[in-house]
């Protein structure tokens, strides 16, 4: 049974439990505050902090893990990634107070000085200065970047951001995008236990289940019933996965019924197309999994 490594608290608890829950990978704990659990039976789940994730995983405490992608980049250990879990979408950028003159990468260090750069990411944050030839002495805390420059005890921040508005209540302008980041399914570059097959076998399933409910989730189920004579306009409008199921009905054949799966993006002008051809009865409804 491969054990998997789950964010215990903070951004990315909540939307992990969800998925495994919508890929029938219940949570059960013994408890609120247990550390372990199983995943519906067929994964051990441990729980502990995001960003000890990438290193419990690289050492193999753990076979599987669930963090954001900006976490094992600063780990500095290699992961391997296998899913992209489409939530905890942020960006790691370069901020600076907006009446500091600083107003790109270029203007750090212009002075002839060191720029002071707080950040909870202090390799990643080496790393992009050094590459930019910019000068700066990394400030490293545990949280609140965006404070520092106002203590006076930093310039700038290196932080993360998804709406902006931490930023802004901040006074930080920000200057450009170190990272984009999102949470991720990872496993050593070696795992599940150097290649074991059975193990193997265990981690794609994982990741077929995992991937069929990230997919459905973009997804919807369309029935409807059209003219028989509008179905080569109905299937250019419903190119669907691989165009519409068309289904005889007992209507002495005047309609057809036809099922497609659509984007749930354009679901709203799909179905006011579809009543333009005359479409009636239709019906749309979520697809718990999708697999290809
Ligand atoms: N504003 C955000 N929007 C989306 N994802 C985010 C955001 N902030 C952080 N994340 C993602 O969530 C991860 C964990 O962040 P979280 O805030 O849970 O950590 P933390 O607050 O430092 O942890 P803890 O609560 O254990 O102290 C980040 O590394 C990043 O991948
Ligand atoms: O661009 P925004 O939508 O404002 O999000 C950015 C904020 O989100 C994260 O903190 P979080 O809210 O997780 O709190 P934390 O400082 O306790 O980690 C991050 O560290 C920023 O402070
Ligand atoms: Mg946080």
């Amino acid at each position: 049974m491969l054990r998997i490594a789950l964010p215990n608290k903070g951004r990315l608890s909540e939307d992990t439990r969800e998925l495994f829950n919508d890929a029938g990978l219940e949570v059960r704990s013994s408890g609120e505050r247990a550390l372990t659990a199983s995943l519906g039976g067929e994964f051990e789940a441990i729980f502990v902090r995001a960003q000890d994730i990438p290193e419990f995983v690289a050492d193999g405490a753990a076979d599987v893990g669930v963090t954001g992608m900006d976490l094992v980049n600063e780990s500095g250990r290699e992961l391997r990634s296998h899913l992209d879990l489409g939530f905890g979408r942020c960006r790691l950028v370069v901020a600076a107070k907006d009446d500091s003159g600083i107003r790109s990468i270029e203007d750090i260090g212009a002075d002839g000085k060191a720029a002071r750069v707080a950040t909870v990411f202090p390799r990643i944050t080496r790393t992009f200065f050094e590459s930019r030839g910019r000068p700066v002495e990394v400030v490293p805390v545990s949280g609140a970047a965006e404070i520092a420059p106002h203590l006076g005890i930093a310039d700038i921040v290196v932080d993360l951001t998804s709406t902006g508005s931490t930023l802004k209540m901040n006074g930080l302008r920000e200057i450009e995008t170190v990272m984009k980041s999102s949470a991720h399914l990872v496993t050593a570059m070696n795992g599940p236990r150097n290649g074991d097959p059975s193990r193997v076998q265990e981690l794609n399933d994982l990741v077929t289940a995992l991937g069929s409910v990230i997919r459905a989730r973009g997804q919807r189920y369309l029935m409807a019933n059209v003219p028989r004579a509008a179905l080569d306009e109905v299937r250019a409008v419903l190119p669907g996965l691989n165009g519409p199921t068309v289904i005889e009905i007992a209507d002495h054949g005047k309609y057809v019924a036809v099922h497609a799966v659509v984007s749930a993006d354009t679901i709203y002008r799909t179905i006011s197309q579809l009543r333009a051809l005359g479409g009636e009865g239709i019906l749309v409804t979520r697809i718990e999994r999708l697999v290809p």
